[in-house]
């Protein structure tokens, strides 16, 4: 049976604004992707500021104030170990306080939109100038290098940021801190190959009672006021689940200079407010160009503290050690990872010293615009990075820089950890190298 020419042309008129319905729905949602509601306050996402191995960061602008920010999308496919894994880069970001350091402004954890699992959300000051992987990727380019005394400052930044955290101190009522970790008393791993994040199940050197600790506190407490009343089933929206009280209407959610001005008048450089403190170390395990960012003012900020972890751990047995081999793969970056964490020996303490190497790694980067062990392969020494690593093969390519400037990097490349200077001893040598540079 035909239909009448009129009601055909009805039909094909619903069938049009179905479609307009349906792109307008599409677009609409399209347009809503763009933007993200955290704690109360929408956002809206910009562009994409970086890519990491399980994160996004994005530039993200307030709807309501106007201000920029930079937002780090956590991606948690493997359930509450990777929310704690993310946690853990929170908790740090918020223990070491020190104008070089980068300071979490807000953190939200919540349902994943677009699939199953949870996404961390991590709200940081906006580096408009990118980091120092960004400047030198701009000196190849261009065919220029860094002025040393410049080069120097920038290095000298970046090492007092991690010298707070080579010198945290913990207070001591907080006992768990110094606990033996788990990892230091058990074995799990048994000579696993390289593994990607969500099958680790390692603690990274903190015991059950620290991981709680490391979970946002209740509302009111000393740290600050974060709480987490754990994962939401079944929730859809982007409700946060950990959030420090949210800005009221009209309340800015942070401002930068402020807080910078707060923390270097406290001087609460090392994340203690006074009482009784003691030395807890820790190393950032991943110290690299790409990993400090320049501020406005020119100044180094660390950052990237997912793989920060309690510095000092003590290798009893071979499982241990493998488990240590595994955590320094998947977290810290090979060309700038120390030799001890390659090949992890049984009845050794690794400690804070792997900084020391990836901080000569990152000053020679500094220098020729790659790690000493980047690119192995294509140099006449033909081993592979692991190997040249390991035997401290690297040689200076010819420069304008001072041997000062050599000194201090081959002083910090050292196969043997004990024959590297600490924290204190590259500051030392930072310093005077500056004050000849003029
Ligand atoms: N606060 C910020 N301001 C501007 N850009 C940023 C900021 N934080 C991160 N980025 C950009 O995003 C990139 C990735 O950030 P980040 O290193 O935190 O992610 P990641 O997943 O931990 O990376 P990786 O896999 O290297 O460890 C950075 O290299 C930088 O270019």
């Amino acid at each position: 049976m035909s239909l009448p020419p009129q009601l055909l042309h009805t039909i094909e008129n619903l069938k049009f604004q179905a479609k307009d319905a349906f792109w307008a729905l599409s677009s609409c949602i399209c347009q809503q992707s763009a933007k993200i509601k955290i704690n109360g306050r929408t956002f809206k996402i910009v562009k994409v500021l970086g890519e990491g191995g399980f994160s996004f960061v994005y530039l993200a602008q307030d709807e309501h104030s106007g201000r920029q920010f930079a937002l780090k999308k956590i991606r948690c496919p493997g359930g509450n170990e990777d929310v704690r894994q993310a946690m853990r880069e929170v908790e740090a970001y918020r223990r070491f306080k020190h104008p070089n350091i980068i300071r979490i402004l807000d953190s939200a954890v919540v349902q994943d939109p677009s699939g199953d699992g949870q996404v961390v959300y991590l709200f940081l000051p906006l580096f408009k100038r990118g980091n120092l992987q960004d400047a030198i990727n701009a000196n190849s380019i261009n065919g220029t290098h860094f002025p040393e005394r410049e080069m120097v400052r920038l290095f000298k930044g970046t090492c007092e940021a991690v010298r707070a955290m080579h010198d945290y101190r913990a207070p001591i009522a907080s006992r768990s801190d110094i606990r033996p970790s788990r990892e230091n008393q058990s074995s799990s791993s048994g000579g696993r190959a390289e593994q990607p994040r969500s099958n680790i199940h390692v603690d990274n050197g903190h015991s059950d009672d620290e991981e709680d600790e490391m979970f946002p506190h209740p509302e009111g407490d000393s740290e600050g006021g974060y709480s987490y009343h754990g994962p939401a089933k079944g929730r859809s929206d982007s409700v946060p689940l950990v959030s420090k009280r949210g800005p009221e209407e009209g309340e800015a959610i942070f401002d930068g200079d402020e807080e910078l001005a707060r923390i270097q008048e406290s001087g609460l450089h090392n994340g203690t407010t006074g009482g009784q403190t003691e030395l807890v170390p820790y190393a950032h395990r991943d110290l690299k160009p790409g990993n400090v960012m320049i501020a406005d003012d020119g100044r180094p900020i660390l950052m990237d503290f997912g793989s920060a972890i309690k510095a000092r751990i003590k290798i009893e047995n071979r499982s241990q050690a493998l488990l240590q081999q595994d955590i320094a793969a998947e977290q810290s970056t090979m060309a700038y990872r120390a030799p001890e964490l390659f090949d992890v020996k049984t009845g050794v303490t690794i400690d804070e010293q792997v900084d020391i190497w990836s901080l000569g790694c990152l000053l020679f980067a500094l220098a020729y615009s790659h790690s000493p062990f980047e690119n192995i392969q294509t140099t006449e020494q033909g081993g592979s990075i692991a190997m040249a690593v390991m035997n401290g093969q690297y040689k200076h390519p010819g420069s304008q820089y001072s041997q000062g400037l050599r000194d201090l990097i081959d002083s910090m490349l050292k196969v043997n950890p004990q024959e590297r200077p600490d924290i204190h001893q590259v500051l030392e040598m930072t310093g005077k190298l500056l004050q000849r540079l003029g």
